[in-house]
């Protein structure tokens, strides 16, 4: 997956590939294929509508020969009928192409939401370490840029290449039945006229990529700029910003310039060729009318069908292009989609044990993150938690502590060691029914943009309106949640930002409370704040442990106090444990600890010792 980022901005790498690179980048087609297959119907469609539009269009010079050589040359008079042909031909051109268009389109649409949906409901099977390793906002122009790069091919380059090679063929057939030694100097021409096209095409695809990058660069700098605006202001960097803009504009206008020098020739190398080649078949054609070996309208509609075929092979260069760019955006997506879970449940996953115990072991864990497999973030790690106690969790920062509730939930598996829940090994049981087991508050509470409700039930869809404000009243959450607007129904918005930090929290812990579950992980905020809301967060806590076994990464000297067991970890282990005060009384991490740790909790800056000896 590591080469992706090279080729992922529009493909100027494809040009530099070799042919076998490009070959077999092409053969990653076949799962666009695969999507589209599934619907033969609109396939079936859309092949008859882009074949009926073809042979119409080719029809109509055929009715231009007509009328000419049968209507006007003949001086009948009479060229009703022929007219009225031409129209019916015209109609069925037009209701064809408006169906293609749709079963085309359709497909394109189509496959590109099955892409999406198939490539997310895999991106939810992975494991955590997955996203580790691949930048979300990577996966997030997959799922946006690349189908949309297919749903260009699906829906455009295919219909494009198919109904020009028909064009392409039917006319030069048709131009041969018309006059064949003409014909044969028209395919002579069409590539003298094409390849200088297809070569300054080529240069301006890439100075206008090159061009659109660095519109990019002026739009990020535009976005770095406003996002960052009062730090721009209050460090007076006003005139700095503006050169620095001022430089990313000069050179978009500097590869414009380049980019309307190419377009300019290219203007007038297409027209110089295109109508001098016209010029050269009517004056050719005017000679045979002269000398009575061809008619005149045989010479409309050769010019015109001559046009159409030189159109159709123009169209076709630009279609290997479009696959190739395709074949690279289906290549990203099909590594999504195949990507398989580190973490799975086994064939037959042991159910875990009923009624739960709340029962939670590590038992000489030793674990390091994919991504720094060099340092053990758990480093024989043994801890056995009994059924409804509470041990609270303190060490420096990166001892491991979060650590743990990776390994409890089953994001990773330790190197060596074993986690098991109620007595169940975790890799014997299926993920699912583990994390069925366990509420995790975070840190930092995650509120979807969704309802207040939704956002409350997140983890227990069935709970009812009353269940949710029992949950709501035992987390203090209730009086704020009564005072928003529409209630339950309130939408959070993005991010939940309407919140304050300790209405956030509350709602972390409500959301908790209607999980219901035995084992309760908790990761105390570090964030500072009010007495008022710390100690509603507090009570809200002290509801939410009770009865549940509850590991708790804390940070406050009231958790600590009131759990049955403090754990002091660091580089991975267990350096000392026991109650808070003989803890203290050893002098040690803890000790040392203490005073950092919990000064922004309840007791806002004063020093642990010292609180600790009043308290006492
Ligand atoms: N996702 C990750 N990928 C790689 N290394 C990680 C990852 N998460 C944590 N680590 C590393 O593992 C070690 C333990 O981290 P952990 O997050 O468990 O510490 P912590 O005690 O919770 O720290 P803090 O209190 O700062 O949150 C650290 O060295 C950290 O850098």
């Amino acid at each position: 997956m590591s080469d992706n980022s090279d080729n992922r901005s529009a493909g100027s790498a494809e040009n530099t590939e070799s042919e076998t690179g490009s070959i077999k980048k092409i053969g990653n087609l076949r799962m666009i294929w695969d999507q589209a297959v599934r619907y033969p119907k609109q396939i079936v469609l859309a092949a008859i509508s882009l074949f009926v539009a073809a042979m119409a269009t080719l029809a109509i010079p055929a009715g231009f020969k007509t009328i000419i050589d049968k209507g006007f040359a003949a001086g009948n008079g009479d060229v009703a009928p022929y007219f009225q042909g031409l129209l019916l031909v015209v109609g069925v051109l037009a209701i064809a192409t408006a169906f293609r268009f749709y079963f085309v389109s359709w497909l394109g649409e189509r496959v590109v939401a099955d892409i999406r949906l198939a490539v997310q409901r895999n991106l939810l099977r992975l494991a955590p370490g997955f996203f580790e390793e691949n930048r979300p906002s990577e996966i997030a122009s997959r799922m946006t840029s690349d189908t949309a790069v297919i749903e260009q091919i699906v829906g455009t380059t295919v219909s494009v290449a198919l109904r020009n090679i028909v064009i392409g063929i039917g006319g030069i057939i048709y131009l041969f039945t018309l006059a064949p030694m003409l014909t044969a100097g028209l395919l002579i021409g069409i590539p003298i006229v094409i390849l200088p096209i297809v070569f300054i095409g080529r240069k301006l695809t890439n100075v206008s990529r090159f061009s659109q990058d660095r519109v990019a660069d002026v739009g990020a700098m535009v976005a770095e700029t406003l996002g960052a605006m009062k730090i721009v202001q209050a460090f007076g960097q006003e005139q700095r910003e503006h050169k620095r803009f001022g430089g990313a504009v000069e050179a978009t206008f500097d590869t414009a310039k380049r980019r309307i020098r190419l377009r300019a020739a290219l203007t007038a190398v297409v027209i110089a060729m295109v109508f001098s080649g016209i010029t050269m078949l009517m004056w050719r054609g005017a000679v045979g009318v002269a000398e009575g070996s061809i008619s005149g309208g045989t010479i409309a509609a050769f010019v015109l069908t001559g046009g159409l075929v030189a159109g159709a092979f123009g169209a076709l260069t630009e279609v290997y292009g479009d696959l190739l760019r395709g074949a690279g955006a289906a290549g990203r997506l099909a590594e999504l989609l195949s990507e398989e879970p580190g973490i799975a449940a086994p064939k037959s996953p042991i159910a875990l044990p009923e009624p739960p115990r709340g029962q939670i072991s590590f038992d000489n864990v030793t674990f390091a993150y994919p991504t720094r497999p060099d340092t053990a973030a758990l480093n024989g790690f043994t801890l056995k938690v009994t059924p409804g106690e509470t041990v609270a969790v303190v060490g420096p920062s990166g001892a491991g502590k979060s650590t743990l509730f990776q390994l409890a939930q089953r994001f990773y598996d330790p190197q060596s060691g074993t986690v098991r829940i109620d007595g169940v090994t975790l890799p014997s049981a299926d993920p699912a029914d583990i994390r069925g087991r366990m509420a995790l508050v975070p840190q930092e509470t995650v509120l979807f943009a969704a309802s207040a409700r939704d956002n409350l039930r997140y983890g227990n869809w069935n709970a009812t309106d009353d269940e949710i404000w029992t949950a709501a009243r035992a987390a203090n959450a209730e009086d704020f949640l009564r005072d928003l607007p529409d209630g339950l129904d309130t939408f959070m918005g993005e991010a939940g930002t309407r919140l304050s930090g300790g209405q956030r929290q509350r709602i972390a812990i409500a959301r908790a409370l209607l999980r219901n579950t035995p084992i309760l992980l908790l990761d105390e905020a570090t964030s500072a704040l009010d007495a008022e809301s710390e100690k509603l967060v507090q009570d809200a806590l002290e509801k939410l442990m009770q009865d549940r076994t509850t590991i708790v990464i804390a940070h406050r000297l009231a958790t600590v106090r009131s759990a049955d067991r403090i754990i002091v970890m660091d580089g991975g282990q267990i350096v000392e444990q026991g109650a808070h005060d003989s803890l203290m009384a050893k002098n040690g991490l803890y000790a040392r600890l203490a005073d950092l740790q919990f000064s922004t909790g309840e007791i806002s800056t004063a020093s642990i010792a010292s609180k600790a000896a009043a308290i006492n």
